[in-house]
């Protein structure tokens, strides 16, 4: 349990001015709770701190709102499995079920963070904010970017502006939409983009800038649920190149995979090979998605492979198709035929 601020009581969804908002820093480890030896050393480090200490380091965020912390794990989150990310999202659930917490924030490495924050996006039941944020140097760096994060983060999650725009993840300055943000630089501080749609808000000197709320249905508007889900079920990513081969295809299907993504080429092109191992796996009842690799736009369906059972992910990157084929695989099974999947891809 988090330990409560001391006005805790029952309270609106977001506080009137008489009362401060609520708000619970989640702590999961990540660079911007990491330390090295140096503080000129920017990518060596290991994570040695919990939110509080991350909280201590923030001048001024205790002026935003009540704020209480707690601590989930604390790793790297290459490290975070399906099951961690699914103990954390019933954890925030819960946290958000509670009459006196008014928004969540958590603390995050940056290299997962978009699957962490589109896991949330489709099952959090909540309109109250869920702010991921994280560092790209650790904390203990010159110029360590992780305290302005996590003061913009609480000062989102404790703001009205914040209310129903799903889960959003503040790096940088900026408020991503959890659909469309990813990381596209491995060691600058300006590491996350929107592409094409921009971003949902910015923070300039303390205030929040609102640009435009995400376009997609999130959160209470999707039929993803926690309390649905006893556990995650198999779905790999392969990805597509000249010269694959059959044999990771054949791998997956054996391991058990109820789905498969495939970073394909260009608009969702599947190479001859790829295009067999989805075949031959979409036969056995594995349900395929094209998403693509290079990085931005939509893959446009094709009904010929969709006959197939062989899907588009529309605009989701690889790690995120992922995310929803193995939500939609874990709904009843009247709800997760192909057309449905396809119809969840076209939505959420
Ligand atoms: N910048 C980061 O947070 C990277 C870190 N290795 C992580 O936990 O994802």
């Amino acid at each position: 349990m988090p330990s409560r601020p001391k006005s805790a009581k029952t309270r609106p969804a977001v506080s009137s001015s008489a009362q401060r908002p609520a708000i619970v820093v989640v702590g999961t480890g990540g660079t911007i709770a990491s330390t090295a030896s140096q503080a000129t050393t920017l990518t060596n480090y290991t994570v040695t701190q919990q939110a509080d200490a991350l909280l201590a380091a923030v001048p001024g965020i205790q002026s935003l709102a009540d704020i209480s912390c707690m601590q989930i794990f604390n790793v790297d989150s290459r490290a975070i499995t399906d099951t961690m990310r699914l103990r954390l999202a019933r954890k925030v659930d819960r946290l958000l079920e509670q009459p006196d917490v008014d928004g969540v924030v958590i603390t995050h490495g940056t290299d997962t963070m978009e699957e962490t924050a589109y896991f949330l996006n489709l099952t959090i039941k909540s309109a109250k904010p869920v702010i991921v944020t994280g560092a790209m140097r650790p904390a203990s760096a010159l110029s360590a970017d992780g305290p302005l994060n996590l003061y913009n983060a609480v000062l989102l999650a404790a703001s009205s502006e914040a209310q129903g725009l799903g889960v959003l993840v503040m790096l940088n300055d900026r408020a991503h939409a959890a659909r469309l943000v990813s990381k596209i630089h491995t060691t600058h501080v300006d590491a996350f983009t929107s592409g094409e749609a921009g971003c949902v808000a910015e923070v300039q000197d303390g205030s929040i800038v609102s640009l435009r709320p995400p376009a997609r249905p999130h959160t209470l508007d999707t039929p993803f649920a926690l309390r649905q889900i006893r556990r995650l079920p198999r779905v790999d990513i392969l990805y597509d190149y000249q010269g694959a081969g059959l044999h990771l295809y054949k791998a997956a299907i054996e391991a058990g995979a109820r789905g498969i993504v495939v970073a394909a080429c260009g608009n969702g092109s599947l190479t001859p090979q790829a295009e067999r191992g989805l075949r031959l796996a979409a036969r056995q009842g594995v349900v395929c998605a094209r998403s693509s690799r290079t990085g931005a736009g939509r893959v446009t369906p094709d009904l010929g492979l969709a006959r197939r059972g062989i899907l588009s992910a529309d605009d989701l990157n690889a790690q995120k198709a992922r995310l929803l084929l193995m939500l939609a695989l874990s709904l009843p099974p009247h709800a997760c035929t192909p057309d449905k999947i396809q119809h969840y891809f076209d939505r959420y």
